[in-house]
């Protein structure tokens, strides 16, 4: 199968400019390489995405950009800081939304966020002040006095957002924020993450929703630790190594089977009544290439989404 690897280039903006750089960073854990090699150039201001799939090093990443686990290899530079040995300093100017719900259950809204506020010794005007403001910005004013642990996903995840931001930070880190939440609660999600964006926050998110991948200004595709592709979502499904054909009619099950013979044939997939076929770019008319294999049915050229992407990035792998 014909894997092609889409190398979009993002960075475009000056050093002072960019929020987070790194070179080679590298995580190792006994034998296993959890993160390798990689390189990144983040904005200042801007949403990044880490895509990928689970155990391709999304976390370890994350992990080591906040300065809380040292790179076996490589350079780090944070909001200006190098790390892990300037890690105290940068504490201060990031937050933190980790895969587990990481506030109390046992405590109310109000408490958790007072407490939050206390950690990061804001004086109790400041504290009541700012609580406040963060309980109306995400609606969170009728459940202010409800215990965490009953609340639902979606206002779980708006006061573990509330929780991270309540101390300004210059840089939030989100590592797959949104997975227990549904798409109307992520997509409101993503507004306030937009608003926050616009405010001047630098955002790296990291998920294995396509469509949340595709809101970002720009994402790293990763897979087993290693970078695949990277760029603005438009620009990867431009540079994409395939063209995408669906194929209609019957007995699709079976057409599957027969094309994935081809080596110019990168994955095909059902979505419904149709196939998505990925054919590599060395066929330079796909559509009468294709025709040869598919017959009588129906063919139609169609644009890349950046499912496709990943799977021409990831070499057809993760999906069948
Ligand atoms: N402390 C550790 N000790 C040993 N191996 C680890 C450790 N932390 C992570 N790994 C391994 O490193 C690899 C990358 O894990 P990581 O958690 O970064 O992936 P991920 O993309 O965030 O996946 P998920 O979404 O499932 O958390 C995995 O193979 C994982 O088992």
């Amino acid at each position: 199968m014909t894997t092609t690897r889409s190398a979009a280039t993002y960075a475009t903006a000056p050093a002072a400019d960019l929020a987070i750089e790194t070179h080679q960073m590298t995580r190792t854990f006994g034998d296993a390489v959890a993160v390798d090699h990689l390189d990144l150039s983040i904005p200042t201001g801007s949403i990044y995405g880490f895509l990928g799939p689970n155990g391709c090093g999304k976390s370890t990443s994350i992990r080591m950009l906040t300065g809380l686990l040292s790179p076996t290899e490589g350079d780090i530079q944070v909001l200006g800081r190098q790390l892990p040995q300037q890690a105290e300093s940068l504490r201060p100017h990031i937050g933190y939304m980790t895969q587990k719900f990481s506030l109390y259950d046992n405590l109310s809204v109000l408490e958790n966020l007072n407490f939050v506020g206390e950690i990061y010794g804001f004086g109790s005007r400041r504290r009541r002040a700012r609580v406040s403001e963060l309980i109306a910005l995400y609606e969170l004013n009728a459940h202010k006095k409800q215990m965490a642990g009953s609340l639902s996903g979606g206002q779980r995840q708006r006061l573990a957002l509330a929780a991270a931001t309540l101390h300004y930070p210059d840089m939030l880190f989100l590592d797959e924020p949104t997975s227990a939440v549904d798409p109307e609660n992520r997509r409101e999600f993503w507004e306030h993450l937009f608003d926050l964006s616009h405010n001047g926050t630098t955002i790296l998110v990291s998920t294995h929703y396509m469509d949340e991948a595709e809101r970002c200004h720009a994402l790293a595709i990763l897979e087993h630790g290693v970078k695949r592709a990277d760029g603005s979502p438009q620009q990867l499904m431009q540079t994409m190594g395939a063209q995408v054909i669906e194929v209609g009619g019957e007995d699709l099950r079976e057409l599957k089977q027969q094309l994935l013979q081809h080596k110019h044939i990168v994955s095909a997939a059902q979505l419904g009544t149709r196939l998505r076929v990925l054919v590599d770019n060395d066929v330079d008319a796909p559509l009468q290439w294709l025709a040869q294999w598919t017959g009588q049915r129906p063919l139609e050229q169609v644009r890349p989404s950046l499912e496709d992407v990943f799977v021409v990035a990831t070499g057809g792998r993760h999906v069948g």
